[in-house]
């Protein structure tokens, strides 16, 4: 077998086995055309914090326009054991189904559907793993970048993560990161791919590879005058990286340039930020601006601004693009309604008791426009007046009065798109947007206030009367 890159991951086959050997089961009892629905949802906030950032909608969707097996995908699997017509069926194969999402950018919260996918059996199945791997990764990218604007006191943002990226992960790590609030990223390819300036300043081993910082700083200045960020703390940062950029700040000058910024990346970043910008000023440089990384995240950049430190841009690799300290969202897609009957899956534990029939989502605003809470209903339900608490019967929550809208629309019909993909600078400025309502105390780091997600009575008591059910018949 040749080894080749695995860079064409358009082909069906990026899924789990599992799925084709269901789908193999069902053709083989003529079940493939029973119509089925799967609900996207995740169960904990990412982060320990109130809100997740939805994203990757625009990219799932484009792959299931093109959900299909190559031949070469067919003579693969003829190794697998199947049977020959469920090979021609797959060879046919195309996604054919009904998607109602929640629109990307949108702040979203546990246990409510984001997606819905109707289908055939074959085909709502197919598409699961592709989604959840889009899904629940971007949505941790872009809530972790999100996390990080809301501290960034307007501050630049840039995405620095390839490198340290869960491998080709990068470019969706870039495109989540822009989703979130960041506005340029040094990866190349993903600032061609989804339209953002691709930004850079210097590394270490370019000042090193001269014997004397001065000269690599001139060189390199020269060379790219434009956007020219140098980084100060190869030797000595206050001693040698400020005053030696300094000095060429003022030879640009006199060439008509502009010295765009210095960077730091390492040490005690508030208080060199602090001297740097006294040094700078005092030098009549005050247009210099102070770039610093060097294993940022929110609390980090949080707490510069609370030193003081007066910093204009950050750039953020790691935390960000590995959505550390979380490994992932926990998204699942679980299965709703099969041949026109609500389905449930049981748990011991209620709240891993999932969802039955198909739903919509009300979220509810006060007068200012802030979100209040969201409610899930069952389709065809008006927005409801009242929400019980999901898992505590005693405990509702009245809505009458508030405005609501219903945050599941449908965005591709039996397999075509209903609308053009969004940019995905139009989804940020959503995101920014839909966040701005939600108030303070859901958005604080420590002990978020809880959004509520309620149930209507009537998607209530079909869950309980389902459980009831099934509990009977196990007995
Ligand atoms: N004033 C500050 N307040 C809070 N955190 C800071 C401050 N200055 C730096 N940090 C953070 O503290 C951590 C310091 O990490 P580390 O000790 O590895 O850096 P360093 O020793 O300065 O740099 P390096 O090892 O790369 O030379 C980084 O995550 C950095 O962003
Ligand atoms: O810390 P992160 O948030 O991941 O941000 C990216 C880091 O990557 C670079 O370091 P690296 O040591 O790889 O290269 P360098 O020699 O250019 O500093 C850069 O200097 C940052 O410190
Ligand atoms: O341009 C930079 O300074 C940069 C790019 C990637 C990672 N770290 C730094």
């Amino acid at each position: 077998m040749q080894h080749t890159f695995a860079t064409d991951l358009t082909s069906a086959l990026y899924t789990d086995m599992y799925q084709l050997s269901m789908a193999h089961s069902h053709f083989n009892y003529n079940r493939h055309n029973e119509q089925v629905a799967f609900d996207y949802f995740y169960r904990k906030q990412p982060y320990n914090g109130g809100f997740a950032v939805f994203s990757g909608l625009g990219e799932v969707l484009m792959l299931l326009q093109e959900f299909k097996f190559s031949s070469n995908d067919i003579d693969w699997l003829h190794n697998t054991g199947f049977k020959e017509e469920f090979l021609e069926f797959l060879r046919g194969f195309r996604f054919r189904g009904t998607v109602y999402s929640m629109r990307e950018g949108e702040v979203v919260f546990p246990q409510e559907p984001l997606v819905r996918v109707q289908g055939n059996l074959v085909e709502a199945q197919l598409v699961e793993t592709v989604l959840l791997n889009y899904l629940n990764f971007q949505s941790l990218i872009a809530t972790k970048a999100a996390r990080i604007k809301l501290v960034a006191r307007g501050a630049t943002l840039s995405e620095f993560g390839l490198r340290r990226a869960q491998g080709l992960g990068g470019m969706q790590a870039t495109r989540a990161a822009i989703t979130g609030g960041f506005t340029s990223t040094s990866n190349v390819l993903g600032a061609k791919v989804y339209g953002v300036p691709a930004v850079g300043t210097i590394a270490h081993s370019y000042i090193q590879s001269y014997k004397e910082e001065l000269a690599a700083f001139r060189d390199f200045a020269k060379v790219n005058p434009q956007g020219c960020v140098l980084l100060v703390d190869t030797y000595d940062t206050l001693k040698s990286g400020v005053p030696n950029a300094i000095t060429v700040a003022k030879e640009m000058e006199q060439q008509g340039h502009k010295l765009m910024g210095i960077r730091l990346d390492s040490g005690d970043l508030a208080y060199l930020a602090k001297q740097a910008r006294q040094q700078l000023d005092a030098a009549g440089l005050s247009y210099v601006k102070i770039v610093v990384s060097n294993q940022l995240d929110e609390h980090i950049v949080k707490s510069l601004f609370d030193q003081g430190a007066p910093i204009d841009i950050f750039g953020v690799g790691t935390s960000l693009v590995t959505g550390k300290p979380d490994a992932a969202l926990d998204g699942v897609y679980k299965l709703s309604m099969a041949n026109n009957e609500p389905r449930l899956k049981l748990s011991e534990n209620i709240k891993k008791t999932t969802l039955p029939g198909l739903k919509q989502v009300y979220r509810y605003h006060d007068s200012a426009g802030n979100f209040i809470a969201d409610a899930v209903a069952l389709d065809g339900e008006c927005a409801p007046a009242m929400i019980q608490h999901p898992y505590e019967p005693d405990k509702s929550m009245q809505l009458k009065g508030y405005q609501s809208e219903p945050l599941l629309q449908p965005v591709m019909q039996h397999g075509s798109l209903l609308m053009k993909p969004t940019p995905i600078l139009e989804v940020a400025d959503y995101a920014a947007s839909r966040l701005s309502r939600l108030t303070d105390e859901y958005k604080r780091f420590e002990n978020p206030h809880i959004y509520k997600v309620g149930l209507s009575k009537k998607l209530y008591d079909l869950r309980t009367e389902l459980r009831n059910k099934y509990k009977k018949d196990s007995l």
